[in-house]
């Protein structure tokens, strides 16, 4: 076979070496994860493979059969995705935008890592006998050479993250950190990665995670970063996003004026009653259980749980729940856990989730969630503005900003509220019963408290103000959700577009890099809470003066902090101190017979918001 070729077989696959470099650079220059290579690779080039394998029986022509498999299985998938990017299905089809730029975005890639081996095949072929070979050849160096420099970059000097210490498999890839995710013990593998490193640890090729109180500023402040991309993995390309996923510091704050109305105090005060109300709902129930004759366990983590879906339900669904007496009738918490579970897996690896939406059974359950919540958000629309409850602001009912909130925006902000709202606040007071029932002392003093504040024969513990006032009751809250913060490790920033990085606690922090704050860490370090930073002592909380304990209120941020900080906060407090005070009023509380307090925390797991394990108590009702 003559061939047009000018090169040697030695320039040949210096050329095929070059092109993988030249890729990689490209990778780099638009910083693009080049991780997401690897499921590139096996879609675009090993899937097809399969068909060629079926085919080839059939056709005497190694080149024929190669060519019309590839071929016809490129021609299909891009006319595929074109065709849905421009159809009606497409969730953005009712936008208006220019065709070219509702089609592209794989191209690109298909370019880089398909179309420009093929150039180098073209003067190798020349040299070798056989196409198959020389199909093999190009490809295989091609890619051996992109994936070994990409490896070699992370972990040379000249990346830009080369001096922050860290283990060498997670300078290289996100695998790791992804396997120590899958088994709910990300915090764990956090602290001990800190122990080991220091206050700067590098988590990823990218990442950074950070425990210094001169850090909280430059990363969560007011000059902060914004939201980081493990964000990307909750609201896939084609989604809406709600306030918690808003990269873009301006849209973020614009959205926020929307939830801020929902939490002044005014509003506040409106809420009240529905809380009020849910805990009477709450001590019925275990009232129901504590005066059975027979003492029988209870799962307080459970029912701690099912008050705050009830409350949470109230709040954006005008009523749509009835956990505390008919259980999880929707399904909805093992639809949530299930999406908390995949989501906090994939904050790694935020590219998997385009390709996951396609897997039936992750979307299977989003669907029947997405339904029940699109009839709830149509039924509290119907009733239109009659209550103030936080679907009233967060949909902007009362045009009280002036902007719209297109339905699909509402329903994915009351999907963020529910996730937001619900598990963090019960996974704290889980925890704040276990430690309670552990510390017979601790429980003892606050009983006192209670008792003296709020004199059962008085009435119900529902005075706000004066909640907010009793030392003891709040030392314990501040106790427990410093040794639980709901988010252990998933908080995380970047610095802004387009600044090129910034300083932090008097390091450099290029651009492109996530940071990670590990509240679990951070408000578990030594340097700021001591002595024994794993223990629960309220007390700390209290005696600032006499020097026994060191408790660097710095270092105390499981509300985060900042303009992106937990817009909840207030609420949450109002239903804890409620909960626990009416709780301690009403019952004597203790472990179930047989229970061994040692599974508590090996039972916590880190799905993006800590999941607790079962807490079986015995209730009973106090003379
Ligand atoms: C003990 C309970 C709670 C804790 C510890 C907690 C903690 C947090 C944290 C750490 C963040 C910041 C996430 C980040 O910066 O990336 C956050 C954000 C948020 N929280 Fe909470 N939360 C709690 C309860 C609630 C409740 C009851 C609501 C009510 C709906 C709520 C709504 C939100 C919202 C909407 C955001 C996003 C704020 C923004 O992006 O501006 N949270 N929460």
């Amino acid at each position: 076979m003559t061939h047009p070729h000018s090169l040697s077989l030695g320039e040949s696959l210096l050329f095929d070496v070059f092109c993988a470099l030249s890729v990689h650079r490209i990778y780099n220059k638009y910083e693009v994860d080049p991780t997401r290579l690897l499921p590139t690779f096996f879609l675009l080039v090993a899937v097809p493979a399969l068909p060629y394998y079926l085919l080839a029986a059939h056709l005497k022509s190694i080149v024929l059969s190669l060519f019309l498999t590839y071929s016809l299985f490129y021609v299909t998938l891009l006319s595929s995705i074109v065709l849905y990017r421009i159809s009606p299905m497409h969730p953005l089809a009712k936008y208006p935008g220019p065709l070219s730029l509702k089609i592209s975005k794989l191209l690109p890639t298909f370019f880089l890592l398909v179309a420009v081996p093929a150039l180098p095949y073209y003067f190798l072929a020349a040299h070798l006998k056989s196409i198959v070979l020389s199909l093999f050849l190009t490809y295989s160096l091609f890619y051996v050479t992109l994936l070994s420099s990409i490896v070699l970059y992370r972990i040379s000097p000249m990346h830009p993250l080369a001096k922050y210490p860290g283990p060498l498999s997670l300078k290289i890839s996100k695998f790791v950190a992804m396997y120590h995710a899958s088994g709910g013990k990300q915090y764990a593998f956090f602290k001990s990665l800190h122990d080991t490193y220091g206050p700067f640890v590098r988590v990823g090729p990218n990442e950074l995670s950070v425990v210094d109180t001169e850090a909280i500023s430059p990363i969560l402040g007011l000059d902060g970063m914004r939201r980081g991309p493990l964000w990307d993995a909750h609201c896939p390309p084609g989604t809406t996003r709600h306030l918690l996923a808003l990269r873009n510091v301006e849209q973020h704050n614009e959205r926020r004026k929307l939830w801020n109305h929902g939490f002044t105090s005014a509003s506040m005060k409106e809420l009240q009653p529905a809380v009020e109300s849910r805990v009477l709902e709450l001590v019925e129930e275990l009232g129901k259980q504590a005066s059975r004759e027979e003492e029988t366990s209870l799962d307080l983590a459970q029912w701690m749980a099912s008050f705050t879906y009830d409350f949470m339900g109230d709040m954006v669904f005008g009523g749509g729940f009835s956990f505390m007496r008919n259980g999880d009738e929707v399904g909805v918490r093992g639809l949530l856990e299930g999406t908390l579970k995949v989501i906090g897996l994939l904050e790694h690896a935020p590219w998997i989730v385009g390709l996951l939406r396609n897997v039936a059974k992750v979307s299977e359950k989003g669907r029947k969630y997405h339904a029940f919540g699109m009839r709830c958000y149509d039924t509290r629309k119907e009733q239109g503005a009659t209550k103030r409850d936080l679907f009233h602001y967060i949909t902007n009912e009362d045009g009280l900003e002036r902007m719209e909130v297109p339905r699909d925006q509402g329903l994915n902000e009351i999907f963020a509220a529910i996730i937001a709202g619900a598990d963090t606040t019960s996974t704290v007071l889980g925890g704040l019963f276990f430690h309670l029932l552990s510390n017979a002392a601790v429980m003892e003093r606050l009983q006192k408290e209670v008792d003296s504040e709020f004199p059962r024969a008085e009435g119900e513990p529902f005075d706000a103000v004066k909640l907010a006032g009793m030392p003891f009751l709040n030392a314990v809250i501040n106790e427990a959700l410093r040794l639980q913060p709901p988010l252990p490790t998933s908080l995380q920033r970047s610095p802004l577009e387009g600044s090129g990085g910034k300083q932090v606690a008097g390091r450099f922090v290029p651009e492109n890099t996530a940071l990670y704050v590990p509240l679990y860490v951070l408000q578990r370090d030594s340097r700021y809470f001591s002595p024994l930073p794993n223990a629960f002592i309220p007390e700390r909380w209290l005696d600032t003066t006499s020097g026994k304990f060191i408790s660097n209120t710095s270092a105390f941020i499981p509300f985060s902090t900042g303009p992106a900080n937990c817009v909840g906060k207030n609420l949450a407090l109002l239903e804890m101190r409620m909960v626990v005070a009416t709780i301690i009023q009403r019952f004597h509380v203790k472990f179930a017979e047989g229970y061994d307090p040692s599974k508590w925390e090996e039972e916590l797991q880190d799905f993006f918001v800590t999941k607790v394990g079962r807490l079986p108590v015995i209730v009973t009702l106090r003379a």
